[in-house]
């Protein structure tokens, strides 16, 4: 073996040991800089196109980055599959991400019907319902939430699933509401009730932070209800509405 020959050999050893040290090294640390949340998503949050062309609608529209989490949408799924609920009602419908997520767990037959204050914000959810093929299963009612649920409660409506996530200040309102249009057994779920820790943080006060605090007290503590709050996201409570 010549001198060039011996150098050549030695530097494919090298690169060799490069190799295995970076592979090892990738595989050890493969979680070790997530964090919960990202852990969590990294194994339950498969690539979901027609959820990312939602995602980058919002943001051509210039609409806020504010739907529910992948992995809370993929929790409303599995939640309205198992309590095989038909009529579902969504406050805050935003560009329609968590519309596509709640009509994803019927089975074939089932309404949601989503209250959305602005009119732009409904017509892009409902064309995101339709491109995921579900554009026939919703009906969008415009304006103030409050005056849509009174509507509903005059109609003598009833459902067996809510997901609430609009303006935090009305969620003990908006929860009044849901539980006398229940149907015995209904499922109550509210987006950001966490409010990224600031609700046990004693110092925070301003007025959504004070607003989810009295909310998840209220949740806990109403004898109608069995809840429970999950801290996925920014922390999703959940009740059942108990038979009367
Ligand atoms: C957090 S976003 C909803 C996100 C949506 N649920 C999702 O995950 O795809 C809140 C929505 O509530 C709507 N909203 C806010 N205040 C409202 C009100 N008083 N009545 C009805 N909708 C309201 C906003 O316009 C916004 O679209």
């Amino acid at each position: 073996m010549n001198e060039s020959e011996s150098d050549n050999q030695h530097n494919q050893i090298i690169s060799m040991l490069l190799f295995f040290i970076k592979y090892r090294d990738r595989k050890r640390s493969r979680y070790s800089k997530m964090n919960q949340e990202e852990y969590i998503r990294s194994l339950f949050a498969q690539p979901d196109e027609i959820l990312a062309d939602v995602i980058k609608s919002i943001e051509r529209q210039g609409m806020p980055s504010i739907s529910v989490s992948p992995e809370g949408g993929i929790f409303l799924t599995m939640l309205v599959r198992t309590a095989n609920a038909k009529q579902i009602l969504e406050i805050g419908a935003l560009g329609g991400y968590s519309g596509i997520c709640l009509l994803r767990g019927l089975r074939g037959e089932g309404h949601l019907t989503s209250l959305e204050l602005k009119q732009e914000y409904a017509d892009l959810a409902h064309a995101n319902l339709k491109k995921a093929g579900v554009g026939e299963q919703v009906t969008y009612r415009i304006g103030e939430a409050l005056d849509s649920l009174g509507q509903l409660e005059r109609e003598g409506k009833t459902f067996d699933f809510f997901f609430i996530d609009a303006d935090k200040p009305n969620y003990s309102n908006y929860l009044e509401h849901c539980i006398r249009l229940a149907n015995p057994g209904a499922i109550i779920v509210a987006d950001n009730v966490l409010w990224h820790g600031r609700v046990y943080d004693e110092t925070a006060q301003e007025d959504s932070t004070r607003a989810l605090r009295a909310f998840n007290e209220k949740i806990a503590g109403d004898s109608r209800l069995e809840s429970l709050l999950i801290p996925l996201g920014d922390g999703m409570a959940m009740a059942r509405v108990k038979e009367k």
